[in-house]
Protein backbone atom coordinates (compact mmCIF):
# COMPACT_ATOMS: atom_id res chain seq x y z
CA UNK A 1 0.00 0.00 0.00
CA UNK A 2 2.23 2.44 1.08
CA UNK A 3 4.61 2.51 -2.53
CA UNK A 4 1.71 3.14 -4.73
CA UNK A 5 1.22 6.21 -2.44
CA UNK A 6 4.17 7.46 -4.54
CA UNK A 7 2.46 7.82 -8.05
CA UNK A 8 -1.06 9.30 -6.13
CA UNK A 9 -0.19 13.51 -6.27
CA UNK A 10 1.40 14.40 -9.22
CA UNK A 11 -0.22 11.68 -11.54
CA UNK A 12 -3.69 12.99 -11.54
CA UNK A 13 -2.51 16.38 -12.64
CA UNK A 14 -4.27 19.41 -11.75
CA UNK A 15 -8.05 20.06 -11.17
CA UNK A 16 -8.33 17.18 -8.71
CA UNK A 17 -9.81 17.94 -5.39
CA UNK A 18 -8.45 16.98 -2.03
CA UNK A 19 -9.57 17.17 1.61
CA UNK A 20 -9.88 15.89 4.98
CA UNK A 21 -13.34 15.71 6.69
CA UNK A 22 -13.66 14.40 10.55
CA UNK A 23 -16.05 12.40 11.35
CA UNK A 24 -17.19 12.75 15.37
CA UNK A 25 -19.86 11.95 17.39
CA UNK A 26 -20.86 10.48 20.86
CA UNK A 27 -20.42 6.37 21.39
CA UNK A 28 -23.18 4.86 18.80
CA UNK A 29 -24.45 7.65 16.93
CA UNK A 30 -23.33 5.59 13.53
CA UNK A 31 -20.20 7.16 12.93
CA UNK A 32 -18.22 3.86 11.24
CA UNK A 33 -21.69 3.12 9.24
CA UNK A 34 -21.50 6.60 7.71
CA UNK A 35 -18.29 5.95 6.57
CA UNK A 36 -18.70 3.21 5.06
CA UNK A 37 -21.95 4.54 3.42
CA UNK A 38 -19.44 7.41 2.16
CA UNK A 39 -16.71 5.46 0.92
CA UNK A 40 -19.46 2.86 -0.66
CA UNK A 41 -17.93 -0.22 0.73
CA UNK A 42 -17.09 -1.59 4.09
CA UNK A 43 -13.92 0.27 5.70
CA UNK A 44 -14.80 0.45 9.90
CA UNK A 45 -16.64 -2.32 11.56
CA UNK A 46 -19.62 -1.28 13.28
CA UNK A 47 -21.96 -3.18 15.96
CA UNK A 48 -24.45 -1.80 18.53
CA UNK A 49 -21.79 -2.07 21.13
CA UNK A 50 -21.24 1.38 22.52
CA UNK A 51 -17.21 2.16 21.43
CA UNK A 52 -16.59 0.39 19.05
CA UNK A 53 -14.09 2.22 17.12
CA UNK A 54 -10.91 2.38 19.18
CA UNK A 55 -8.31 3.91 16.62
CA UNK A 56 -8.73 6.89 14.10
CA UNK A 57 -8.90 5.66 10.59
CA UNK A 58 -9.18 6.62 7.63
CA UNK A 59 -11.41 6.00 5.12
CA UNK A 60 -11.06 7.50 1.26
CA UNK A 61 -14.40 8.71 -0.52
CA UNK A 62 -14.56 9.74 -4.23
CA UNK A 63 -16.65 11.89 -5.72
CA UNK A 64 -16.74 14.55 -8.22
CA UNK A 65 -18.07 17.84 -7.79
CA UNK A 66 -20.63 20.30 -9.33
CA UNK A 67 -17.90 20.96 -12.07
CA UNK A 68 -17.34 17.34 -12.79
CA UNK A 69 -13.32 17.58 -10.81
CA UNK A 70 -12.31 14.12 -9.66
CA UNK A 71 -12.49 14.86 -5.84
CA UNK A 72 -11.10 12.31 -3.06
CA UNK A 73 -12.98 12.60 0.58
CA UNK A 74 -10.51 11.19 3.10
CA UNK A 75 -12.95 10.28 6.11
CA UNK A 76 -11.69 9.85 9.31
CA UNK A 77 -13.31 8.09 11.83
CA UNK A 78 -12.77 8.62 15.47
CA UNK A 79 -13.75 6.73 18.36
CA UNK A 80 -17.04 8.27 19.70
CA UNK A 81 -15.72 10.90 22.36
CA UNK A 82 -16.86 9.84 26.23
CA UNK A 83 -16.23 11.05 29.33
CA UNK A 84 -12.47 9.22 29.52
CA UNK A 85 -11.52 7.59 32.66
CA UNK A 86 -8.87 4.60 32.52
CA UNK A 87 -5.84 5.07 30.11
CA UNK A 88 -7.43 2.77 26.90
CA UNK A 89 -10.08 5.80 26.99
CA UNK A 90 -7.82 8.52 27.31
CA UNK A 91 -6.18 6.94 23.94
CA UNK A 92 -9.47 7.00 22.31
CA UNK A 93 -10.12 10.42 22.80
CA UNK A 94 -6.90 11.77 22.00
CA UNK A 95 -7.11 9.79 18.63
CA UNK A 96 -10.42 11.27 18.23
CA UNK A 97 -9.49 15.24 18.22
CA UNK A 98 -5.96 14.30 16.33
CA UNK A 99 -8.69 13.43 13.33
CA UNK A 100 -10.23 16.64 13.76
CA UNK A 101 -6.89 18.77 13.94
CA UNK A 102 -6.93 21.13 10.73
CA UNK A 103 -9.60 19.06 8.86
CA UNK A 104 -11.48 20.94 5.78
CA UNK A 105 -14.81 20.03 7.36
CA UNK A 106 -16.11 18.01 10.78
CA UNK A 107 -19.21 16.29 10.95
CA UNK A 108 -20.75 16.10 14.01
CA UNK A 109 -22.88 12.78 13.52
CA UNK A 110 -26.13 12.60 16.30
CA UNK A 111 -28.68 9.97 17.52
CA UNK A 112 -31.99 11.72 17.92
CA UNK A 113 -32.80 9.23 19.76
CA UNK A 114 -30.10 7.85 21.97
CA UNK A 115 -28.71 11.47 22.03
CA UNK A 116 -26.09 10.17 24.74
CA UNK A 117 -26.65 14.41 26.34
CA UNK A 118 -23.48 13.72 28.98
CA UNK A 119 -21.35 12.92 26.16
CA UNK A 120 -22.58 15.32 23.32
CA UNK A 121 -23.01 18.75 24.86
CA UNK A 122 -19.21 18.67 25.85
CA UNK A 123 -18.50 17.84 21.89
CA UNK A 124 -20.81 20.92 20.93
CA UNK A 125 -19.01 23.33 23.61
CA UNK A 126 -15.85 22.16 22.49
CA UNK A 127 -17.01 22.24 18.71
CA UNK A 128 -18.12 26.00 18.92
CA UNK A 129 -14.63 26.64 19.57
CA UNK A 130 -12.88 25.92 16.74
CA UNK A 131 -12.40 27.07 13.77
CA UNK A 132 -13.23 24.34 10.97
CA UNK A 133 -16.42 24.39 9.06
CA UNK A 134 -18.68 22.22 11.16
CA UNK A 135 -21.88 20.23 9.76
CA UNK A 136 -24.55 18.60 12.16
CA UNK A 137 -25.10 15.43 10.93
CA UNK A 138 -28.60 13.64 12.47
CA UNK A 139 -28.97 10.01 11.45
CA UNK A 140 -30.76 7.09 11.96
CA UNK A 141 -33.81 8.82 10.41
CA UNK A 142 -35.45 5.53 9.59
CA UNK A 143 -36.38 4.74 13.18
CA UNK A 144 -36.96 8.58 14.03
CA UNK A 145 -39.96 10.97 13.50
CA UNK A 146 -39.67 13.90 11.62
CA UNK A 147 -41.31 16.37 13.95
CA UNK A 148 -38.71 15.81 16.72
CA UNK A 149 -35.66 15.90 13.96
CA UNK A 150 -36.78 19.15 13.36
CA UNK A 151 -36.79 20.76 16.99
CA UNK A 152 -33.34 18.56 18.22
CA UNK A 153 -31.41 20.08 15.13
CA UNK A 154 -32.69 23.47 15.87
CA UNK A 155 -31.39 22.99 19.85
CA UNK A 156 -28.19 21.75 18.74
CA UNK A 157 -27.61 24.48 16.23
CA UNK A 158 -28.39 27.22 18.90
CA UNK A 159 -25.55 26.08 20.84
CA UNK A 160 -22.66 25.85 18.35
CA UNK A 161 -23.79 27.54 15.21
CA UNK A 162 -23.71 25.10 12.63
CA UNK A 163 -22.52 25.52 8.66
CA UNK A 164 -25.04 23.40 7.23
CA UNK A 165 -27.43 20.54 8.85
CA UNK A 166 -27.91 17.13 7.18
CA UNK A 167 -30.59 14.50 7.90
CA UNK A 168 -29.73 10.81 6.93
CA UNK A 169 -29.78 7.38 7.70
CA UNK A 170 -26.42 5.85 7.57
CA UNK A 171 -28.24 2.35 7.24
CA UNK A 172 -29.89 2.95 4.45
CA UNK A 173 -28.14 5.42 2.39
CA UNK A 174 -30.48 7.91 2.69
CA UNK A 175 -29.98 11.65 2.21
CA UNK A 176 -26.01 10.37 2.42
CA UNK A 177 -25.63 11.06 -1.52
CA UNK A 178 -26.75 14.40 -0.82
CA UNK A 179 -24.20 14.95 2.08
CA UNK A 180 -21.51 13.20 -0.21
CA UNK A 181 -21.82 16.10 -3.03
CA UNK A 182 -22.07 18.43 -0.45
CA UNK A 183 -18.69 17.47 1.17
CA UNK A 184 -17.06 16.93 -2.50
CA UNK A 185 -18.00 20.81 -2.81
CA UNK A 186 -16.21 21.86 -0.05
CA UNK A 187 -12.73 20.37 -0.81
CA UNK A 188 -10.06 22.42 -1.87
CA UNK A 189 -8.39 22.31 -4.67
CA UNK A 190 -4.95 19.79 -4.57
CA UNK A 191 -3.50 16.73 -5.63
CA UNK A 192 -5.29 13.42 -4.05
CA UNK A 193 -3.72 11.77 -0.96
CA UNK A 194 -4.02 8.43 -1.76
CA UNK A 195 -4.34 6.44 -4.82
CA UNK A 196 -7.64 6.01 -6.92
CA UNK A 197 -8.23 2.11 -6.02
CA UNK A 198 -7.24 2.90 -2.48
CA UNK A 199 -10.60 2.78 -0.01
CA UNK A 200 -8.60 2.99 3.88
CA UNK A 201 -5.40 3.55 5.26
CA UNK A 202 -5.79 0.96 7.70
CA UNK A 203 -3.47 -2.45 6.28
CA UNK A 204 -4.91 -5.88 5.72
CA UNK A 205 -3.34 -7.07 8.94
CA UNK A 206 -4.83 -4.76 11.40
CA UNK A 207 -8.39 -4.57 9.18
CA UNK A 208 -8.46 -8.49 9.55
CA UNK A 209 -7.78 -7.77 13.45
CA UNK A 210 -11.09 -5.44 13.55
CA UNK A 211 -13.19 -8.02 11.55
CA UNK A 212 -12.67 -10.76 13.91
CA UNK A 213 -13.56 -8.18 16.90
CA UNK A 214 -16.24 -7.28 14.88
CA UNK A 215 -17.67 -10.76 15.06
CA UNK A 216 -16.75 -11.22 19.05
CA UNK A 217 -19.45 -8.31 19.52
CA UNK A 218 -21.51 -9.19 17.40
CA UNK A 219 -21.89 -12.85 18.16
CA UNK A 220 -21.25 -12.78 22.25
CA UNK A 221 -23.30 -9.25 23.09
CA UNK A 222 -23.59 -8.18 26.24
CA UNK A 223 -21.57 -10.88 27.36
CA UNK A 224 -18.54 -9.82 25.76
CA UNK A 225 -15.72 -7.92 28.22
CA UNK A 226 -15.31 -4.83 27.26
CA UNK A 227 -11.63 -5.47 27.70
CA UNK A 228 -10.93 -7.55 25.26
CA UNK A 229 -8.85 -6.96 21.67
CA UNK A 230 -7.26 -8.68 19.32
CA UNK A 231 -3.34 -8.93 18.41
CA UNK A 232 -2.97 -9.46 15.11
CA UNK A 233 0.07 -12.31 15.17
CA UNK A 234 0.78 -13.35 11.46
CA UNK A 235 -0.32 -12.71 8.36
CA UNK A 236 1.11 -14.06 5.53
CA UNK A 237 0.28 -14.45 1.80
CA UNK A 238 0.95 -18.10 0.45
CA UNK A 239 2.48 -18.91 -2.96
CA UNK A 240 -0.83 -20.62 -3.93
CA UNK A 241 -2.93 -16.99 -3.40
CA UNK A 242 -4.40 -17.65 -0.49
CA UNK A 243 -3.76 -15.96 2.89
CA UNK A 244 -2.47 -16.79 6.09
CA UNK A 245 -4.01 -14.91 9.37
CA UNK A 246 -3.09 -15.84 13.07
CA UNK A 247 -4.67 -13.72 15.44
CA UNK A 248 -4.35 -13.95 19.10
CA UNK A 249 -8.06 -13.18 21.20
CA UNK A 250 -6.56 -11.49 24.38
CA UNK A 251 -8.67 -11.32 27.43
CA UNK A 252 -8.40 -9.90 30.85
CA UNK A 253 -9.18 -12.31 32.97
CA UNK A 254 -9.29 -15.96 33.33
CA UNK A 255 -12.75 -16.50 33.90
CA UNK A 256 -14.26 -14.94 30.31
CA UNK A 257 -12.06 -17.78 28.60
CA UNK A 258 -15.27 -20.00 28.65
CA UNK A 259 -17.24 -17.48 27.08
CA UNK A 260 -15.26 -16.74 24.24
CA UNK A 261 -14.60 -20.45 23.85
CA UNK A 262 -18.07 -21.46 24.12
CA UNK A 263 -19.01 -25.20 24.76
CA UNK A 264 -16.82 -27.20 23.26
CA UNK A 265 -14.68 -24.84 21.30
CA UNK A 266 -18.08 -24.22 19.17
CA UNK A 267 -18.18 -20.37 20.21
CA UNK A 268 -14.79 -19.24 18.72
CA UNK A 269 -15.05 -21.94 16.19
CA UNK A 270 -18.42 -19.54 15.05
CA UNK A 271 -16.42 -16.46 15.06
CA UNK A 272 -13.31 -17.95 13.38
CA UNK A 273 -15.63 -19.19 10.50
CA UNK A 274 -17.56 -15.75 10.07
CA UNK A 275 -14.55 -13.83 10.23
CA UNK A 276 -12.87 -16.07 7.79
CA UNK A 277 -15.75 -16.03 5.34
CA UNK A 278 -15.98 -11.95 5.86
CA UNK A 279 -12.44 -11.54 4.89
CA UNK A 280 -12.47 -13.49 2.16
CA UNK A 281 -15.08 -11.31 0.71
CA UNK A 282 -13.31 -8.26 1.73
CA UNK A 283 -9.82 -9.32 -0.34
CA UNK A 284 -10.78 -11.16 -2.50
CA UNK A 285 -8.69 -14.45 -1.56
CA UNK A 286 -8.68 -17.26 0.34
CA UNK A 287 -8.23 -17.35 3.62
CA UNK A 288 -7.18 -19.73 6.21
CA UNK A 289 -7.39 -18.11 10.10
CA UNK A 290 -6.43 -19.17 13.02
CA UNK A 291 -7.47 -18.10 15.98
CA UNK A 292 -5.77 -18.31 19.90
CA UNK A 293 -7.53 -17.19 23.85
CA UNK A 294 -4.51 -15.36 25.52
CA UNK A 295 -5.18 -14.15 28.66
CA UNK A 296 -3.21 -11.13 29.75
CA UNK A 297 -4.81 -9.34 32.94
CA UNK A 298 -4.23 -5.71 32.49
CA UNK A 299 -3.37 -5.85 28.73
CA UNK A 300 -4.75 -2.61 28.73
CA UNK A 301 -1.77 -1.22 30.14
CA UNK A 302 0.52 -2.63 27.27
CA UNK A 303 2.39 -0.35 25.67
CA UNK A 304 3.14 -2.63 22.92
CA UNK A 305 -0.21 -3.69 22.03
CA UNK A 306 -1.67 0.11 21.95
CA UNK A 307 0.77 0.91 19.14
CA UNK A 308 -0.48 -2.72 17.42
CA UNK A 309 -4.09 -1.03 17.88
CA UNK A 310 -2.77 1.83 16.15
CA UNK A 311 -3.21 4.28 19.30
CA UNK A 312 -1.45 6.38 20.92
CA UNK A 313 0.48 5.51 24.49
CA UNK A 314 -0.82 8.49 26.69
CA UNK A 315 -0.15 8.39 30.63
N1 LIG B 1 -31.66 2.43 12.45
C1 LIG B 1 -30.42 2.87 12.18
N2 LIG B 1 -29.36 2.33 12.84
C2 LIG B 1 -28.13 2.80 12.54
C3 LIG B 1 -27.92 3.82 11.56
N3 LIG B 1 -26.59 4.09 11.51
C4 LIG B 1 -26.00 3.25 12.40
N4 LIG B 1 -26.91 2.47 13.01
C5 LIG B 1 -26.66 1.43 14.03
O1 LIG B 1 -26.12 2.03 15.20
C6 LIG B 1 -25.16 1.16 15.82
C7 LIG B 1 -23.84 1.90 16.01
O2 LIG B 1 -23.28 2.18 14.74
P1 LIG B 1 -21.71 2.45 14.56
O3 LIG B 1 -21.53 2.90 13.16
O4 LIG B 1 -20.90 1.31 15.08
O5 LIG B 1 -21.55 3.69 15.54
P2 LIG B 1 -20.23 4.51 15.97
O6 LIG B 1 -20.69 5.91 16.16
O7 LIG B 1 -19.14 4.28 14.99
O8 LIG B 1 -19.91 3.85 17.34
P3 LIG B 1 -18.59 3.88 18.28
O9 LIG B 1 -17.66 2.87 17.69
O10 LIG B 1 -19.15 3.48 19.58
O11 LIG B 1 -18.04 5.26 18.31
C8 LIG B 1 -25.05 -0.06 14.91
O12 LIG B 1 -25.87 -1.08 15.45
C9 LIG B 1 -25.59 0.44 13.58
O13 LIG B 1 -26.15 -0.59 12.78
C10 LIG B 1 -29.08 4.36 10.87
O14 LIG B 1 -29.01 5.23 10.02
N5 LIG B 1 -30.29 3.83 11.24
Amino acid sequence: MDESANDAPEAMGTGTRCGVVAVLGAPNAGKSTLVNSLVGQKVAITSPKAQTTRARLLGIALAENAAGEPTQIVLADTPGIFAPRRRLDRAMVNAAWEGADEADAILLVVDPIKQRRHELMPLIETLAQRPERRILVINKVDASKKEALLVLAQDLDAQAKFDEIFFVSALTGDGVGELKAHLASLMPEGPWLYPEDQVSDASQRLLAAEITREQLYLQLREELPYDSAIRPEAYVERPDGSVEIRQQIVLGRDSQKPIVLGKGGARIKAIGEASREELSKLLGQKVHLFLHVKVQENWAEDKELYEVLGLDWVK
